[in-house]
This record gives C-alpha cells, structure tokens and sequence, in this order.
C-alpha cells in the first residue's frame, strides 16, 4: 500500500462486473448451453463478483431464455446484460428480469462509419431516450462508448455529461481494439472523472498486453468498475482475465480483496470455463498457472525456503495453491538440498549436502532429475554413509538413467 493514499484512487474500492457470460461468449471457441451458463454463473457467484454481465437477448432465442433463468437463480451478484443502443433491445431486456442493462454504441469515426452509420448528434438523443426508458421501468444503465480510445475527447467528454446529467447509473470506457496504453488510460479516466458524478466502467482489450495494467491504471484515476472474463476470453484475444486482476488488486491491497473474494475459488472457475471452450490453463497463467508458485534456482530456494516473501509477492495459500521448490537440476544449490534432508528426515551434514548437490549438478547437466532421483541420491548417500564408503558411494553413477539401477535399501535411518 502507497505510505500516502491517492484519494483519487479505487484499489482499495472497486467492483467487478464479470464479462464471461457475455465477452466470453463472444471468445472464438465459446459456446455455452444453459446449464454450462448456470454453473458459470454460480461458480463466478461464489467468488464474489459484484455482477454477471449476459449476453444481449436480442442475439438469440436461447440467449432470451438463457438472461431469464440467470436473472431467477437468486444469485449475491447483480445480473445485466449488455444491448445496443437501442429502443427495441432495451425493451427485450427489461422483460428477462436482469437488474440493469449495459448501453453501448461506438462512437470512433471507424465505428460511425463502417459499423453503424450515425452521427454524434443522433447517438447522442438516441442514448438519452434509451437511458430515459430504461431508468423509467427503475433499473440500473450503464451508458458505454465502443472504441472510446480511438474517439474524439470532445464527442466523448460532451456525451458524457449529457447522459450523466439525465442521472445513468455508470458510464463505461472501452478500449476495444487493445490500443491504449497504462497512462492514456489514466489521463482519460482522470479527465472523464472531472466531468460526471457517477460511476465510471471500464473494459479492456489485451492486444498488446496492456489489459491488467490498464484496468489498474483506471482504478487508479478514479474508475469504479472493472470489466473481466474468467482466463480473460473474449473477441480476438479477450480482456482483463478475472484471476490476473486479482492477483495485480491482491498485490495493492491484500486485505480489501481477501475480505471480499474468496481466491480459492479461482482455479475451479477457470477449470470449469477451459473445459467448457476447450482450452487448457495457460502454464505461466497468473495464480493457476502450473509454475506460479514453483521456485527453481538455488539463490531463490534458499531464500524462499528462509522466508516466503523474499520472492513471493501472493501467498499461494490464500489462493488455495501449494509452493513447490524444484531441486532436481542443474541450477539447484545445497541449501534447497539441505532441506531434502530435513524432509526425508537424513542424518546428513552440510558438507554431506554440497557433495550430493555437485553429483545432482553433474547428472542434471545430462537431463533433469526428478524428486524420486533426487531421493535415491540423498538416501544412498546417507546409507555409504553409515558403512563409510560415502567418498566413492557416486563414482559408476555417470549418467542420470544408473540412478534407476541403484537399490536403496528400504529403510536408511
Ligand atoms: C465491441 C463489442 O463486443 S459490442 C457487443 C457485441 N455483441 C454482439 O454483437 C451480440 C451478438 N450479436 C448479434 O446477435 C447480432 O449482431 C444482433 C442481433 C445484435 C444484430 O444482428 P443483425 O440485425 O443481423 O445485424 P448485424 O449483426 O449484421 O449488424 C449490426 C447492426 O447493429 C447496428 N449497430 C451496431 N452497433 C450498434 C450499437 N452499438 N447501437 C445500435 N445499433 C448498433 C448496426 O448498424 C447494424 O445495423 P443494420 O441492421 O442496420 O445493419
Ligand atoms: O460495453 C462496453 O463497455 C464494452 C463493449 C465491448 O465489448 C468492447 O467495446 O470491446
Ligand atoms: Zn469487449
């Protein structure tokens, strides 16, 4: 935590609306029946989430039905879906139930002019008639500009105040192409926040990488709500990914986020969802990832094995993970062996654990070893040890496949 609070700032105060059953939808391999949809959504409900964000019920029937039945499970997190702006969309979503709806039309001279057609003026009274309805049957409206990075300040600074002077619940900036960059997201965010009094959303694009760093960028200048999707899915590449914005919102303000979302519910979600769109976890995903919490060469084992901290900046219990030292290789060092010794509980001296260390080194610059290998080295070792014939207890072991033929007697100690 900074020594002195940023009073613009949300990290110690933020909410997540969560895009997978919408953004996530739209991800390339994604498809979801209702009971997928239902699992998702209860899974996302137990982390904490602050809203589920659906598909539009103008894309489909099954969509239609689908915001119907979420809207009905009696879920914490509120539940909205996401429409054109539009009179006919807006009136399809109210009738499902939802709590609110998401308002988007894209206001860059690209969307104006090849996606939609219309021009500031008219997006301008069609937002206010829109946002005016749906406020009329006493829900929530979020009014967004699509493509807000590639806009014009003036167009996006004037719509702004005019929607948020008829009273919208929140208004929401989109970097929808990925372009933007931490302090362009800053400086808009800070300026949007010195023109409307109500919320601010905002949803990143990960193109080029930025799509974490930008939502805390945001957070940052005064922005309220961050747009996620579990693992990050979405169009093109996805969005800021849910267990990647927890781990960067963890790392500023630990306690704010233990209280309010249960982490260990992370890695079941994004199980349940890489199941669902056919993708495996990334290796190097951000908490889950196979290697997150595994630590491999000797300075950092020895002193991760000291004191945690030292090279973790996310306790791995709080997420429900375990920290793994790998020691079978060529850039082990003792003092990671030393503690091998401790935990098969071995008779052995430091001197012992370095002559063990430089035969793992020589054996590991063939292959790596696994833990198994390793073990039978240790405990061979400490055997000769106990008959005194440990100086030559290595000398035929010359290649990593010779650990195999070794027979370590059952019991050493
Ligand atoms: C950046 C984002 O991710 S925005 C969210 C994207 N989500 C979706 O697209 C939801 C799934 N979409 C769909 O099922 C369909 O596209 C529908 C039902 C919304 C519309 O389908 P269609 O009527 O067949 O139109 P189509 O998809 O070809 O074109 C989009 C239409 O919406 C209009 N449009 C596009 N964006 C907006 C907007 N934000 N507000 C109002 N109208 C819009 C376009 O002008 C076009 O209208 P047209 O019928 O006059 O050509
Ligand atoms: O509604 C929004 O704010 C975002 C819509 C979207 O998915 C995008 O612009 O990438
Ligand atoms: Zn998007």
């Amino acid at each position: 935590m900074p020594k002195y609070p940023d009073p613009m700032s949300n990290i110690s105060n933020f909410k997540i609306i969560e895009s997978t059953l919408r953004e996530g939808e739209q991800f390339a391999n994604a498809f979801f029946d209702t009971a997928k949809k239902v699992e998702i959504a209860k899974a996302l409900d137990a982390i904490g989430v602050d809203y589920l964000e659906l598909t539009s019920p103008a894309a489909s029937e099954q969509s239609y039905n689908d915001c119907k039945t979420i809207s009905s499970l009696g879920l914490k997190a509120k539940i909205l879906t996401h429409v054109r702006c539009h009179m006919d969309d807006a009136k399809l979503a109210i009738d499902t139930g939802v709590d609110g709806l998401d308002v988007v039309i894209g206001t860059s001279s690209y969307l104006r002019e090849f996606s939609h057609g219309k021009d500031m003026e008219y997006i301008t009274n069609k937002a206010i008639e829109v946002i005016n309805y749906i406020k009329s049957k006493g829900l929530e409206v979020r009014f967004s500009t699509e493509d807000s990075f590639r806009s014009d300040l003036v167009d996006l600074l004037s719509i702004y105040k005019a929607v948020d002077k008829i009273g919208v619940t929140r208004v929401g900036i989109a970097d929808t192409v990925g372009c933007a960059n931490p302090r362009q997201v800053y400086e808009l965010v800070k300026t949007l926040r010195s023109v409307v009094s109500c919320d601010i959303e905002c949803h990143f694009h990960n193109d080029t990488g930025c799509a974490i760093a930008n939502a805390y960028a945001a957070l940052e200048a005064g922005a309220t709500h961050i747009d996620t999707s579990v693992l990050g899915i979405g169009e093109r590449n996805g969005i800021t990914p849910l267990g990647g914005l927890l781990a960067r919102m963890y790392a500023g303000d630990k306690e704010y986020v233990k209280n309010k979302y249960d982490l260990t519910m992370i890695r079941e979600v994004e199980n349940i969802v890489a199941e669902a769109v056919e993708v495996t976890v990334p290796f190097n995903n951000y908490i889950t990832g196979y290697c997150a919490f595994t630590h491999k060469a000797g300075i950092h084992a020895k002193a991760i094995l000291n004191n945690p901290s030292t090279y973790e900046i996310l306790n791995p219990q709080d997420f429900g993970m375990t920290r793994y030292v790998s020691i079978g290789h060529r850039l082990t060092g003792w003092n990671a062996v030393k503690n091998r010794v401790e935990q098969l509980d071995l008779d052995l001296t430091d001197e012992d654990a370095k002559r063990v260390t430089a035969k793992i080194k020589e054996l590991a610059d063939v292959r790596p070893l696994s833990l198994d290998d390793v073990d039978t080295l240790l405990r061979t070792y400490h055997h000769a040890k106990g008959t005194g014939g440990h100086t030559s207890v290595f000398d035929k072991i010359d290649t990593p496949d010779k650990i195999a033929d070794i027979s370590v007697p059952k019991q050493t100690k």
